[in-house]
């Protein structure tokens, strides 16, 4: 089943129709990267919705008969099912097939891959692009143009395998991504920096004002401001995709949060001891810092932020 051009598959399949799944749908399609699109998802009433959306063309609940005759395997559930889908894949994949994931743990998905033969080639990739929103009926075309996919090749070095990842790369490019790739490693503790501790804060963070939601009723609502409205939209975030984050970055995000909660014991010191200096220093920086990623041009701008009624986006020209 290999396919020569890499730019064209005849069959895909999609495991997990939600958010990420069907916007690699709807993105192959628009660019004429695939011919056809299956889907498999546990979950028969996504199957059926992303059907009647024409994101998918046919609909499996069971990997075996889904993944038949496809030449490109993506996917996009949890990272906690990847171990269990690896080794049915070991079983049932086409000879030579191209297998990407999305998830955003990388070191699990290495792991998970061990159980995979030589004749599947399995490229674990993150595309750093989403939004708290899940399901197929959120996803869209657009969601990885001028975003990073990062790609964490297995530790393979045969022709086959180096023209897989020369394939998955050319794949993330066509669909509007820059590829960057590194070792799983080294992703997992960058990840927990940017993403995963974000997170955390925000989960922690509304979780917190909700228990203090039940000393002042309502006022958590009434009078919610912008900062605190962006940390809901991320605390909205899917917590089955979430908890298996957490579950399977176990050490990088607790090295990180190590670091985060001294940072905060220095910022709740200079707060105590009236430090002028210090909180106008750490404050500085997280000013240059956004500037820096605005200038980069990595501000995402996807619909649904939450910013769309006060007009105000919180950005400086
Ligand atoms: N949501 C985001 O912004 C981003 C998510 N990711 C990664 O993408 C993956 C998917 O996330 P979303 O699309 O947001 O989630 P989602 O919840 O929208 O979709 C996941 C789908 O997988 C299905 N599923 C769960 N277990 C399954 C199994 N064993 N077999 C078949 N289907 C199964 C669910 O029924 C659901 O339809 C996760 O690994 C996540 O870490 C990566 C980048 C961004
Ligand atoms: O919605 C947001 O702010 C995100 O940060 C989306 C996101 C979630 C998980 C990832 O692995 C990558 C991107």
């Amino acid at each position: 089943m290999k396919n020569s051009n890499p730019l064209k598959f005849k069959r895909a399949v999609i495991v997990g129709v939600g958010l990420i799944g069907s916007s690699i749908a709807r993105a192959l399609r628009e660019r004429g990267v695939v011919d056809r699109i299956v889907g498999v998802d546990s979950d028969p009433e996504i199957l059926a919705r992303a059907r009647k959306i024409d994101v998918i063309d046919d609909g499996f609940s069971d990997l075996k008969a889904g993944v038949e005759n496809v030449d490109l395997i993506i996917l996009s559930t949890p990272v906690g099912a990847l171990t269990e889908i690896c080794t049915t894949l070991a079983e049932c994949a086409p000879d030579g097939v191209l297998i990407v994931d999305v998830g955003s743990v990388k070191g699990v998905v290495a792991e998970a891959a061990k159980s995979l033969p030589d004749r599947i080639h399995f490229v674990p990739c993150h595309p750093v692009a989403g939004t708290e929103q899940s399901g197929p009926e959120a996803g869209f075309a657009t969601l990885f143009e001028n975003r990073w996919c990062i790609l964490t090749p297995l530790e393979r070095s045969d022709d086959a395998y180096l023209d897989a990842v020369k394939q998955a790369s050319v794949l993330w490019t066509a669909i509007g991504a820059e590829v960057e790739i590194m070792d799983a490693a080294h992703h997992d503790l960058a990840l927990a920096v940017t993403s995963h501790i974000p997170h955390l804060i925000a989960f922690t963070l509304v979780g917190a004002a909700d228990d203090i939601e039940s000393v002042a009723p309502g006022e958590v609502v009434k009078y919610s401001a912008g900062g605190f409205r962006d940390f809901t939209r991320i605390a909205a975030s899917d917590p089955v995709m979430w908890r298996d984050v957490f579950l399977n970055n176990r050490e990088a995000v607790l090295e990180v949060l190590g670091r985060f909660s001294e940072e905060l014991a220095v910022m709740q010191r200079a707060i105590r001891w009236g430090d002028a200096d210090v909180l106008f220093e750490a404050f500085s920086r997280g000013r240059s810092l956004r500037r820096a990623i605005v200038d980069a041009g990595q501000e995402t701008d996807v619909p649904n932020f939450g910013r769309d009624q006060s007009g105000d986006t919180g950005e400086e020209d």
